[in-house]
C-alpha cells in the first residue's frame, strides 16, 4: 500500500506561505515552486538504496555509502508540473526528463491528453511524477496509468498542494503509488480550484493571466 506523506518542514511551509499569496510575483513564484520542488525531492528519495564501498581520501581509506545504481526519471504534467523539474534536477541530476501534456477540460474537470514523450527505458525507472496542484486527481491519475502502461512499477506522486478528493482518487485508483504533498487543503471549490489553494498554478508560473 502507497503511503501519504505530508511533509511539514518549515521551511518548505514558510515557502509555500509565499506562493499562496495572491501578492507574490510571477518572478518569485517560479522560483520558490523550484525550491519547494528540491526540499520535496530530498524527502521522496529518502528511501533510494545506498551501497557500502571504500573510497581513498587524502590520509585513509573511507568507508561510504553510494546510490545502488538505482536509475531515476522526473516527469512533469505539462504545463505546471514543469515548474518543478529543474528543482528535481538540482538533486538528481543524472535523472532522465520524460513529459505528459494534459490539461483540464474546464467544463467537465475531466483530463485531456496532448503529448507524450518518455525515456525509452522508462519502465525500468523510479518514476517521479511532478505536479504542483492535486485537486480532483483526474490528471495525476490519468498520468501514472499512463506510465504504468509502459510497464513502470515503481511511481511516486509529487504535489504541493493537495485536496482530499485527489488524494482520495489516487489513494483509490492507485494504492500502490507514493504520494507526497506539502499540504492537504480543505476542499474544491464548484469550478474544481483547490480551497485555499493558490488559484492556476500554471497561469502562475508562466504569468499567463
Ligand atoms: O487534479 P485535477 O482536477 O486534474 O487538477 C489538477 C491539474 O490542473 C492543473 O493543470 P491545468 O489543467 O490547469 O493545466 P496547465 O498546467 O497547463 O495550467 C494542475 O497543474 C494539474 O495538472
Ligand atoms: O486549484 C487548482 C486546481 C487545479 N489546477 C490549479 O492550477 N489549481
Ligand atoms: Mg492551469
Amino acid at each position: 500500500m502507497g503511503a501519504l506523506h505530508v511533509l511539514d518542514h518549515p521551511l518548505l511551509q514558510h515557502k509555500l506561505s509565499i506562493i499562496r499569496d495572491k501578492n507574490t510575483s510571477v518572478k518569485e513564484f517560479r522560483e520558490l515552486i523550484s525550491e519547494i520542488a528540491t526540499l520535496m525531492c530530498y524527502e521522496a528519495t529518502r528511501d533510494l538504496p545506498v551501497e557500502v564501498c571504500e573510497v581513498e581520501t587524502p590520509v585513509a581509506v573511507a568507508t561510504v555509502k553510494k546510490i545502488a545504481g538505482k536509475k531515476l526519471a522526473v516527469v512533469p504534467i505539462l504545463r505546471a508540473g514543469l515548474g518543478m523539474v529543474d528543482g528535481m534536477l538540482t538533486l538528481v541530476p543524472s535523472a532522465k526528463v520524460g513529459h505528459i501534456g494534459l490539461y483540464r477540460d474546464p467544463d467537465t474537470l475531466e483530463p485531456v491528453e496532448y503529448y507524450c514523450k518518455l525515456p525509452k527505458d522508462i519502465s525500468e525507472r523510479e518514476v517521479y511524477i511532478v505536479d504542483p496542484m492535486l485537486a480532483t486527481g483526474g490528471s495525476a491519475t490519468a498520468a501514472i496509468q499512463f506510465i504504468k502502461n509502459y510497464g513502470c512499477q515503481h511511481i511516486k506522486l509529487m504535489c504541493i498542494i493537495s485536496a482530499p478528493e485527489g488524494l482520495r482518487r489516487i489513494q483509490n485508483d492507485h494504492p500502490d503509488v507514493d504520494i507526497f504533498v506539502a499540504s492537504v487543503d480543505e476542499k474544491l471549490n464548484d469550478h474544481g480550484y483547490i480551497i485555499p489553494g493558490l488559484g492556476d498554478a500554471g497561469d502562475r508560473i508562466f504569468g499567463t493571466k
